[in-house]
């Protein structure tokens, strides 16, 4: 059937594929979280509730998006990989960044009340996002060690701020111009010796961030859901068991489970011990 005059107008609806066969990172970003966080009371510099929400919120959107085989997330922002080989929508670039996007912006209104029961949302947080196309393997390292050196430097920073600020009584100016100029052993050494700070002894979610994987057990695995998680847990410290049940993958006999660990991601440990995470 013809379609009306007006038709023509679709015509104007550009295609935008991404690149096939490349990795796809898509990155999101709470929209102006300085002033959410401000007027939520985020405990200062980490909120340990914040970031099991966005935890809780990535963990969601794996479980809704197979494709995405890793999620890295720190502060308010979190990363996730898509495989290479993902036809998701065909991969069409606005479909796959407005839905994972709004996917995630609803998690994280749906579970706020989880999180924060005795605070009230507000206004409706909003978050940003890009996808970015990368080419391959070595890129990909480097792409999610950038995020955990971030968040070091971050969090190494912003703790010694606010100790100067809420232990050593500085005005925040004072305390900017304290750490002015300074390399990162001077940071500890000021954690320590004037506020009995040992850094590497700081919870591992605020130092490392997230990272979340999809694992795969074997099919023949008998263990129950616990013990797996015990196992998966070597070489990583503070894995998160969810309560949920493995997912039995539909028409494979693989089981997979997504678990939130905290774990150094710069270095070969991680990669070597996941070589599915890049090779699909
Ligand atoms: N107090 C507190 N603030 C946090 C926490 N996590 C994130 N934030 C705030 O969120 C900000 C995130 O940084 P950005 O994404 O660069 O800043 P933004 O205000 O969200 O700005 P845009 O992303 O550009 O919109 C931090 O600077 C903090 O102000 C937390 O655990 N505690
Ligand atoms: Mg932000």
């Amino acid at each position: 059937m013809a379609g009306s005059k007006f038709a023509y107008v679709k015509g104007f609806e550009i295609p935008d594929p991404l690149l096939p066969e490349t990795f796809l990172v898509c990155r999101l970003d709470g929209h102006a979280f300085h002033r959410f966080s401000d007027q939520h009371d985020f405990v200062k510099p980490n909120d340990e509730r914040a970031l099991k929400l966005m935890d809780h919120v990535a963990k969601n959107l794996m479980s809704e998006y197979k494709d995405i085989v890793l999620g890295f997330g720190e502060s308010d922002e979190f990363s996730f990989l898509l495989k290479k080989s993902t036809k998701l929508y065909n991969r069409r670039h606005a479909k796959i960044l407005t839905t994972l996007t709004s996917y995630f912006t609803s998690c994280y209104v749906f579970l706020w009340s989880q999180y924060f029961p005795d605070t009230p949302l507000r206004y409706p947080p909003s978050f940003d996002g890009r996808i970015v196309v990368y080419p391959n393997e070595r890129i990909i390292r480097d792409y999610f060690s950038w995020r955990q050196a971030d968040t070091h430097i971050n969090n190494l920073y912003n703790t010694v701020f606010w100790a100067l600020v809420q232990q050593g009584k500085q005005s925040t100016t004072e305390a900017h111009a304290t750490l002015k100029g300074t390399v990162s052993a001077t940071k500890h050494e000021i954690l320590h010796s004037r506020f009995g700070i040992n850094y590497n002894h700081l919870n591992e979610r605020f130092r490392k961030g997230s990272v979340i994987v999809r694992e795969e057990l074997s099919p023949d695995s008998s263990l129950t859901h616990t013990e797996t998680t015990k196992t998966l847990a070597d070489g990583c410290s503070d894995v998160e068991a969810t309560n949920d049940p493995p997912v039995v993958k539909k028409k494979s006999t693989f089981k997979t489970m997504i678990n939130i660990l905290h774990c150094d991601i710069i270095g070969d440990e991680f990669w070597n011990a996941r070589p599915y995470i890049l090779s699909q």
